[in-house]
């Protein structure tokens, strides 16, 4: 791993991590995240300590006219899995029914050690999701295709770092319309107060992370840089959903699982932020529990995440022109 994220991995998660890798090891084997930083001019970007060597090649920016915005709240949770490739298994109210009883045997035993996904949101202080505030479909599909074409063509690279500044270099347009739907989107979703904190200004340098997943690929739980980052987090799932695990820092064995379905929203502000770590476990499917109580395997396809965070004062210039990685 690079030096982007501040690590927190408890001995349970990480047991469960080396199961997993070891479940799927022959199915998917295992990647490691590797980084490629886009600098905007004014902010300089530094890749971080990773074992592929740097990319010579400039990254094209690929600027779109969008199409307008569907702003729709309709919600029917059922169709977070209708298009996805999902089997229903036992009711986790009938545990002890004979696994015979199932339709397809479990896939990996990680996928039964871990808690089923919940489709709403967990009970963290700041933390906001909601299943059905979704991001329209025609501006997801477009941002996921840009983000396709223009970052990921080479199948070593699957994690952007894209840097802006208010007045001095902004996003690529596709997520600086991105970032306005979301501001639109959760407005009625938030307090005043935390809808500035994450859409605000203010002469800020923002940062955008963009992440991709293929099925069996995770990232390791982490609480996101806090000498690099500030309060206020967002992040975008496009293309799949995937369930996130959150765990409570410190003594406490709280944990959570959440499903992120694809065009949902989560926002880390206050202790969701500084005092739970969030990850994606290394699986191909996730076991996530339905609002009839009952659990049901839904398989991954390629996601993409886009994380949006502020830059702390100082933190703004992480390296000089030449891409060396920062020690
Ligand atoms: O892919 C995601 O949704 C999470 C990404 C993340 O936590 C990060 O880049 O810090
Ligand atoms: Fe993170």
């Amino acid at each position: 791993m690079g030096d982007d994220y501040q690590f927190i991995p408890s001995t349970a998660v990480k047991r469960k991590l080396v199961e997993a890798g070891d479940a799927l090891r022959t199915e998917s084997g295992k990647r490691t995240r590797n980084k490629l930083v886009v600098s905007i001019p004014a902010v300089a970007g530094t890749r971080s300590k990773e074992e592929n060597p740097p990319s010579t090649t400039p990254i094209p920016l690929i600027f779109a006219d969008l199409p307008p915005l569907d702003l729709d709240d309709d919600c029917d949770t059922d169709s977070l899995f209708g298009s996805l490739d999902s089997e229903p298994i036992a009711a986790s109210s009938s545990a002890d029914a004979p696994s015979e009883a199932r339709a397809e045997p479990i896939p990996s035993i990680a996928v039964i050690e871990l808690e089923p996904a919940s489709l709403t949101a967990p009970s963290i202080p700041g933390l906001t999701f909601d299943p059905c505030l979704l991001l329209p479909e025609p501006l997801i599909d477009e941002v996921f295709a840009q983000c396709m074409s223009t970052y990921f063509t080479n199948p070593l690279t699957n994690q952007i770092m894209l840097f802006s500044r208010p007045d001095a270099s902004p996003l690529p347009p596709f997520l600086s319309d991105l970032i306005s739907a979301l501001s639109g989107l959760l407005r009625p979703k938030l307090s005043e107060e935390t809808h500035d904190l994450l859409f605000a200004a203010r002469g800020r340098a923002r940062q955008a992370i963009v992440n991709l997943y293929e099925p069996g690929e995770g990232i390791t739980p982490h609480v996101d840089l806090l000498d690099r980052f500030g309060d206020g987090i967002v992040g975008v799932s496009m293309g799949s959903g995937c369930a996130m695990h959150f765990a409570r820092t410190g003594a406490s064995k709280e944990r959570h699982a959440l499903y992120l379905p694809a065009r949902s929203v989560i926002v880390m502000c206050g202790a969701a932020r500084y005092e739970w770590t969030h990850g994606i476990e290394k699986l191909s499917e996730d076991v996530v529990l339905g609002e009839d109580g009952r659990t049901q395997v839904v398989k991954r396809g390629t996601r993409v995440s886009v994380t949006f965070r502020w830059l702390l004062p100082g933190a703004d210039v992480v390296g000089d022109q030449t891409g060396d990685a920062k020690e």
